[in-house]
């Protein structure tokens, strides 16, 4: 039973194709699961696509192809769960410090079938560095404090793509140094899923020095 599941919205097919059966079963996964592991709130199944699945989906976009990526603070897999599941082609590692949070995604990663997934259970700041063409991250914190743990998981001359709200213009001045320190370049907002009303969403994008 998916307790309150949104019903899929149109949009779907057109961000996910031939990967929508994957990403289906997960979003049925979450809102069977998620509430009683924590993972979300009892307010969320109604729009868990809208909100959620569509907004992880939709950064895809700005992955290369075959790229190694590091999803930070997966917590319920969002993004990482999802572009492991919309994209094949990547390597995605789910970075992640809690425990029954590790537990989830390591269980899910399994019943979805995604071997182009590693769970490693970790903060940020204390994971192995210089790894990942891209690092991404959804909902963890403020640039200041996010630009420092996620910057040095990427190789050098990788990229940043993290996914923000309506504050990251705010969240970006008042990380102006924090961006100078890491040497950050091309630094900029961009909007994914241009022309998809009520979809599109803001994605913090970065290079980190080579
Ligand atoms: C609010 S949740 C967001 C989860 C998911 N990214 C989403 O969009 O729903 C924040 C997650 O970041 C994780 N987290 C917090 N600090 C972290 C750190 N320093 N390194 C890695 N993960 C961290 C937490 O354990 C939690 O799962």
């Amino acid at each position: 039973m998916s307790d309150g599941l949104e019903q899929e919205p149109a949009e779907a097919a057109r961000v996910f194709g031939d990967r929508l059966p994957v990403v289906r079963r997960y979003a049925a996964d979450l809102a069977e699961h998620g509430i009683v592991l924590g993972l979300i709130g009892p307010l969320e199944p109604p729009r868990l696509w809208s909100r959620h699945v569509l907004n992880s989906g939709l950064l895809a976009e700005f992955l290369p192809r075959d790229a190694a990526v590091a999803d930070v603070g997966s917590g319920a897999g969002l993004p990482g769960l999802v572009l492991a599941a919309a994209r094949p082609d990547l390597r995605v590692t789910l970075i992640e410090p809690m425990e029954r949070r590790v537990a989830w995604l390591e269980e899910e990663r399994a019943r979805l079938g995604l071997e182009n997934v590693v769970v490693e259970r970790s903060r940020a700041e204390d994971a192995a560095p210089g790894r990942f063409d891209v690092v991404t991250a959804r909902a963890v914190g403020a640039l200041t404090g996010l630009l420092p743990i996620t910057a040095p998981l990427a190789k050098r001359g990788g990229r940043l793509a993290l996914l923000k709200g309506a504050a990251v213009d705010a969240e970006l001045a008042k990380a102006e140094k924090v961006v100078r320190r890491l040497r950050l370049t091309d630094v900029r907002v961009e909007i994914a899923g241009r022309g998809m009303a009520g979809l599109e969403t803001r994605v913090l994008v970065a290079t980190v020095p080579s």
